[in-house]
């Protein structure tokens, strides 16, 4: 259905179940492997044995992958990895007053990753989180997805590529509070990271109480702003693609032409998401519109896309012109793995950062006298004499 008002706030939430979500997560913190197994047969109405994929089963799996399709990753793998290999950031250094100081970067050592498949398979997303705690460095690579039979011949494939430590067959909450606490049959993480639906977004919204995570990735979201240089088949076909991950998506135009809208309406008309469609009179006013939603995606089909960009506020991922956002979800290099409901306002799409640490060191050489008598003096303020006299005691 067509509508001609973007809501205020997010229709799909995930504060609207943190009250639900906590009673899963704390039955998975108290009874490990038995409350998983009654909650996938509550949520999942599956009799779950075997929590995880043996690495028998991996190898028998991906053996099913045809060549094309191993080509196919193999080039997807690639164009990630040189997207994140540019963002490794240097281990940097510098000094000041006799001082040396800098950063030295560490990996995260235990990843959990979870990709969904409740309505979906995601293979995708296994490539998009692998691939950059690979980079970085990450010691031990878990992953859980709702796949309850065998597992997807393609994921896989990338669980060898990626030298997954283990792969979990367990969905939803329950499987962000495995990854969180540990169980009997699941390792214990640092770091969870994945997208989800609200139910797997508010379980890691509550373990963030206890491990890291990544932030908050749900229902997908897709921004397009389209002067009258836009062409509507291409428009329509974003919007279109963005619904196949279900009804939860937010699939907004705003648009500076009456006549491209009408066109799209045309086009959108048979489908059964909703469509947030509002016309504006300026780009101005649109990115206005956008910064205050924030969204995931956001593609900017205008005349000058890269002077638009520096406009922007807030998004998720942009795409320029004439790019298919769907390059992003798929093959571009950039994450299609992106915060949702807001959280573009402070933070962008995983990328190598979300697996290291930036550990600081410090080494006093040679301070000068003005430097320690500073910090003696602020010690003495707040009351640290001994604090103050350690330092004293080196460089009377
Ligand atoms: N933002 C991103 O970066 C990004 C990327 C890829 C996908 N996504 C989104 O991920 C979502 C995937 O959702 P999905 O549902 O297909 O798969 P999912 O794996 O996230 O969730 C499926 C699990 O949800 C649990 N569940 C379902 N109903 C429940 C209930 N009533 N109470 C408690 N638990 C319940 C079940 O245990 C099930 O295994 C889509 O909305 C898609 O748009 C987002
Ligand atoms: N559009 C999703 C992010 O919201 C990512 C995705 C994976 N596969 C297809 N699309
Ligand atoms: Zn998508």
């Amino acid at each position: 259905m067509i509508k001609e008002e973007i809501p205020k706030n997010r229709l799909v939430e995930f504060t609207q179940v943190l009250d639900v979500v906590e009673s899963i997560v704390n039955q998975v913190r108290q009874n490990g492997d038995k409350a998983i197994i009654d909650l996938t047969k509550k949520f999942d109405s599956v009799e779950l044995k075997d929590l995880s994929f043996s690495k028998d089963e991996i190898e028998q799996q991906a053996s099913l992958l045809s060549d094309d399709l191993r080509r196919a990753v193999d080039v997807i793998y690639e164009q990630l990895k040189e997207f994140h290999l540019t963002l490794m950031p240097p281990e940097v250094g510098g000094g000041k007053s006799g001082v040396e100081f800098g950063i030295v970067w560490k990996p995260i050592e235990t990843v959990g990753i979870y990709v969904p498949g409740g309505k979906q398979k995601y293979p995708s997303t296994l490539l998009m989180a692998g691939i950059p705690a690979k980079i970085a460095g990450v010691r031990e690579i878990y992953f859980s997805t709702p796949q309850y039979d065998k597992l997807d011949p393609m994921m896989a494939y990338i669980c060898q590529k990626l030298g997954i430590k283990q792969a979990y067959r367990i969905g939803g909450a329950q499987a962000i509070a495995a990854m969180a606490y540990g169980t009997e049959s699941v390792h214990k993480v640092s770091k969870i990271v994945g997208p989800g639906n609200i139910y797997v977004q508010a379980a890691k919204y509550i373990v963030s109480r206890e491990v890291g995570i990544d932030g908050i990735e749900g229902p997908t979201e897709l921004v397009i702003i389209a002067d009258d240089s836009a062409d509507p088949r291409r428009v329509a076909t974003d919007l279109l693609a963005q619904g196949e991950h279900g009804k939860s998506s937010l699939l907004v135009l705003i648009s500076t032409s009456g006549r491209l809208i009408s066109k799209v309406k045309e086009l959108l008309s048979t489908d059964v998401n909703d469509f947030y469609i509002v016309e504006v009179k300026s780009v101005e006013e649109a990115l206005k519109i956008s910064d205050e939603l924030s969204p995931e995606h956001l593609s900017l089909q205008v005349r000058s896309p890269r002077s638009t960009m520096k406009l922007v506020r807030n998004a998720g991922a942009i795409t320029l012109g004439n790019t298919p956002p769907a390059m992003v979800d798929y093959g571009a290099g950039p994450d299609h793995i992106l915060p949702t409901n807001g959280w573009s306002k402070f933070r962008g799409g995983i990328t190598v950062l979300d697996f290291i640490k930036p550990i600081s060191y410090t080494n006093l050489d040679n301070p000068t006298k003005e430097l320690i008598d500073a910090s003696i003096k602020i010690a003495k303020y707040e009351g640290f004499e001994i604090h103050g006299k350690s330092i004293g005691i080196r460089y009377e």
